[in-house]
Order: structure tokens, then sequence, then C-alpha cells
């Protein structure tokens, strides 16, 4: 008898469907008002680069099952692919054009785009920029980070938190929430010892380096290892954990069916907040419990805060009347 304990697993894919089936009604309430339409851009590979082209894979693999969550809600998505050799003028066109139309509730660039697109991410209207890709962008962080740091939320009090892949696009997001939420990580980039990651209790890994961390790096002793990496491979995608490493802690978010699922519940409740409910709070991961079920409990912190609202109002709430005027001013502290 083996007595050795499983790694739990945080179950992405049970967050994203609890996640969508919390906020459909919501939709389906705001898209008569409103019309949602979501414009998401990826780039096709045209060289032999295969390292380009392994990411261009995730980001094909991404694009989609953003198209798949979006629709899924009821909106319209504008699933656009252009070849990595377009002139820059034509997506400076795509994107002013989603800008202009008041029908586009959001735009996402996929990540990383050729190197002459860099700059313009900054010119995505901030208000549309849902996944805050260009410097203007009223959020904090792009919703991979997004998902790491919510996901991680339960873990954190009291723990020695590290952050691997720390200056990349995901890694200096997550670090920028996890501060913001009074937290000191520590930080570790190309080139750093990464067995120094045995001090810590939680470790967030955002590199995109397939299989970076083994066993001499991961340990029982760490409480949560958050795996935000993405790489396709014809076995199956892999993540920046070894499977070795992945069998090691106490809890784990697993490649595929992690924090993918994940981003998409963000994306989601974004693009939620975008065109409904700019007020609503976001819903939250309360960890595992006993019998290793789900539990984000989004739910309550949503029909809650939505229950609030309406009482506020003096009003029962009713599905079909949760088409919220965006200007709307109403009091309510939901942080
Ligand atoms: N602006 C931008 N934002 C991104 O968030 C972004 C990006 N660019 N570029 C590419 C990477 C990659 N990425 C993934 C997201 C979800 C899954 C995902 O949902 N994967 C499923 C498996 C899906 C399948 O295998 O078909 C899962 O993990 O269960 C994968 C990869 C987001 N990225």
């Amino acid at each position: 008898m083996i007595d050795t304990p499983q790694p739990r697993t945080i179950p992405g894919r049970a967050i994203l469907a609890e996640v969508r089936d919390t906020y459909r009604d919501a939709y389906a309430a705001t898209l008569q008002q409103h019309g949602t339409r979501m414009m998401v851009v990826r780039f096709a590979p045209t060289t032999h680069d295969t390292v380009w082209a392994a990411r261009m894979e995730a980001s094909r693999v991404s694009a989609e099952q953003k198209v798949r969550t979006f629709t899924a809600l009821g909106a319209t998505p504008d699933h656009i692919v252009v070849p990595d050799s377009a002139g820059i003028s034509e997506i400076a066109g795509i994107i002013h054009r989603a800008n202009d139309d008041p029908q586009v509730a959001g735009i996402i660039v996929q990540a990383p785009p050729p190197q002459p697109v860099l700059a313009l991410l900054n010119e995505i209207d901030p208000a549309k920029d849902i996944d805050a890709l260009g410097i203007f962008a009223p959020r904090t962080a792009c919703a991979t980070a997004d998902g790491v740091v919510r996901v991680a939320e339960p873990y954190l009090p009291d723990a020695r938190i590290a952050v691997v892949g720390s200056s990349g696009f995901v890694g200096s997001g997550v670090v920028t929430l996890l501060r913001q939420g009074g937290h000191d990580p520590m930080l570790f980039e190309n080139g750093d010892d990464l067995r120094r990651l045995r001090d810590a209790d939680v470790v967030l890994s955002t590199t995109g380096s397939p299989w970076l961390l083994t066993p001499d790096h991961i340990h029982p002793g760490h409480r949560l290892v958050v795996d935000s990496g993405f790489t396709p491979h014809p076995d199956g995608p892999r993540g920046d954990l070894h499977p070795d490493a992945a069998a090691q802690p106490q809890v784990v978010t697993p490649v595929p069916g992690g924090i993918g699922p994940v981003e998409m519940a963000v994306l989601a409740e974004r693009l939620l907040h975008q065109r409904a409910a700019p007020e609503l709070g976001a819903w939250r991961f309360h960890g595992l419990d006993t019998q290793h079920q789900t539990l984000t409990t989004v739910h309550d912190d949503v029909d809650h805060q939505l229950q609030h609202r309406h009482e506020l109002q003096g009003r029962e709430p009713e599905a079909q009347e949760l088409g919220y005027d965006r200007n709307e001013e109403n009091g309510l502290d939901l942080s």
C-alpha cells in the first residue's frame, strides 16, 4: 500500500463552469440592450521558426477557448487571424475600427504579437482593453495574472510566496497584484538559482518554459504550486512543471485544466463588467474542501452582490433587470 499523499488539483474547468452559469442570466439581459461583440485578434506564423510556431499554436488554442467562452455566454466573438507578416497599418486599422465600433465591448490581441505590433497595443481603447494589454488600461493586470492570484488567494496568508518569471507579461502582473494585496513575493528571473524555491510555501510559475521545474525545486512542503505555463506539444500541452514535480506539492493547478480555464472565467467576468455591471465585485476561489470538490462559491459572491444592489434600489432581483446603466452611481463598496 502506497501512502504517499496525492496532490490535490485545483479544478479549473469546474471553476469556469460555475462562473459561466452564474453570469449567464446577466449576459442574456445585457445583450438585449447593448449587443456585445468581442474581438480576438491572433497571428498566424509564416516562418519555420519552431519556437515561434509553438507560441503561435498556444495563441491559437487560447483564442479558440476565448471564442468558445464568449459564445457560451451569448456574446458574439470576432476571431480575426492575421499573418504575422502583415503590415502595421493593416493591424492598426483593425484595432481602430474596433475602437470606433460601439457594438464591440472588448478587444484582445493575442500575445506575443510580432514585434512591430507591440506599440499598437497602447492604441486599444482603454475602455475595451479587458486583458490590460496597453499601458492605459484601467485594470492592474492581464486576465491570466488575475486568475493566478485569485486561485492562490486562500493559500497566501502567512506564506512565503515565490513568483517564477517575475518580469514577464503574466509574472509582472502577478507581482503587482500580490504587492497590492500587501504581500512581498520572492522574485525569480532567468538565471536565478531556482533551488531557492525550496524556501517558499507557495510557488507561482509563469515562465512558459515547458517542464522547467523539477523535483529539485518542488517538494511536499509546498502548500500550493500554480502553473500558468501552456506550451502545446504532440503528446499534450506542457506546463512549467515537469510531471515529477507536479506530483510533489500539497495542491497544484494542472495543465491542461488549470489556469487556462480560470483565465477564461476572469475574462467572462471582465466582459460582464464592461457591459452590464461595472460595480460588480470579483468572483473568488475559496479553496478546496475536504471532499476535494470545487469550491469557488462564486454564486454566493455574485448573487449576494446582485441581491444587495437590488435591495438598495428597493426591488426584488430579477434576471431580466440586470442590464445596468454603466454610469449609474449606487455607492456600493464591493471591494
Ligand atoms: N493577450 C493574450 N492573453 C492571453 O491570455 C494569452 C495570450 N495573449 N497568448 C497565448 C497565451 C496562452 N493562453 C492560454 C489560455 C487558455 C488555455 C486553455 O484554456 N487551455 C485549456 C486546454 C485547451 C485545449 O487543449 O484545447 C486547458 O488548459 O485546459 C491555454 C492557453 C493564454 N494566452
